[in-house]
């Protein structure tokens, strides 16, 4: 079979399709004794991020806080900014909302991941000025792969389901950004006053 596609490039590595469901010897997520307690607001991992960071002027401000087991819950308010189709909100700003929220739940793991894969169902639309009520918890671990599903209800906890994810998280080392980052942004990041953002980027896998 041809390696190129119908314009002779490349197409990358094959869809994965089966990714997202955890092999035989999966085990339970288990919730790192220092984790936050339940309640608690998880805070930024990095003040730029588009996703939770505070000094992010376009992001979207995901403050994410801890529930039981490594399960935690967001509110996000899709503004005017956020629009795909007239006073709807883009799908692919919902995949970021439910990424960001899917990533917060490694630090209850204690341990620094990135997004491999996530699938985003969108179930139905979601009109400007909604609180989206996400709801993410890690299934199951394999290794450095993190599983983990999010939804994300209109109006309330217990509103109607209007987007769904799947997504396979991978542990890295803090390397992974020092090595791939721009050293501009690193060094800043380094020097971040905030001690318990660099405890998380630095102290919990050196
Ligand atoms: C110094 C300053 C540092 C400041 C840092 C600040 C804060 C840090 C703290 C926490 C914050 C961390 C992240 C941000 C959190 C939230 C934001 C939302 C999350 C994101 O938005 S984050 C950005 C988007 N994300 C990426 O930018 C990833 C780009 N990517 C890569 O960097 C590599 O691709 C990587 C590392 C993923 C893997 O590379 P690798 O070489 O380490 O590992 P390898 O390829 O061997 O994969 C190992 C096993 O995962 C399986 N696997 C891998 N990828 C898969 C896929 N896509 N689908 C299915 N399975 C997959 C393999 O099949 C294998 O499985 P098996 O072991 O069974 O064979």
């Amino acid at each position: 079979m041809s390696n190129t596609n119908s314009r002779g490039a490349d197409p990358g590595p094959p869809a994965r399709s089966t990714a997202l469901t955890p092999p035989a010897d999966a085990t339970a997520p288990v919730r790192h004794p220092e984790a936050p307690a339940p309640g608690e607001l998880l805070g930024a991992h990095y003040g730029h991020c588009f996703g939770c960071g505070g000094e992010q002027p376009h992001g979207l401000h995901l403050a994410a806080r801890a529930e039981e087991g490594v399960r935690v819950t967001a509110e996000f308010t899709v503004r005017p900014a956020h629009q795909g189709a007239p006073g709807l909100a883009h799908g692919g700003l919902l995949a970021t909302a439910l990424d960001e929220t899917l990533g917060s739940l490694n630090w209850l793991l204690r341990v620094i991941a990135v997004t491999g894969k996530l699938e985003t169902d969108f179930v139905r639309p979601v009109p400007v000025d909604t609180v989206l009520h996400l709801d993410a918890e890690v299934t199951a671990v394999a290794g450095r792969k993190i599983y983990s599903t999010a939804t994300g209800r209109i109006g309330g906890p217990d509103g109607p389901v209007a987007v769904r994810a799947a997504a396979l998280f991978i542990e890295v080392k803090v390397d992974h950004f020092i090595e791939n980052g721009r050293p501009a942004e690193i060094r800043a990041a380094m020097a971040d006053p905030d001690r318990a953002r660099r405890a998380r980027a630095f102290e919990v896998n050196p």
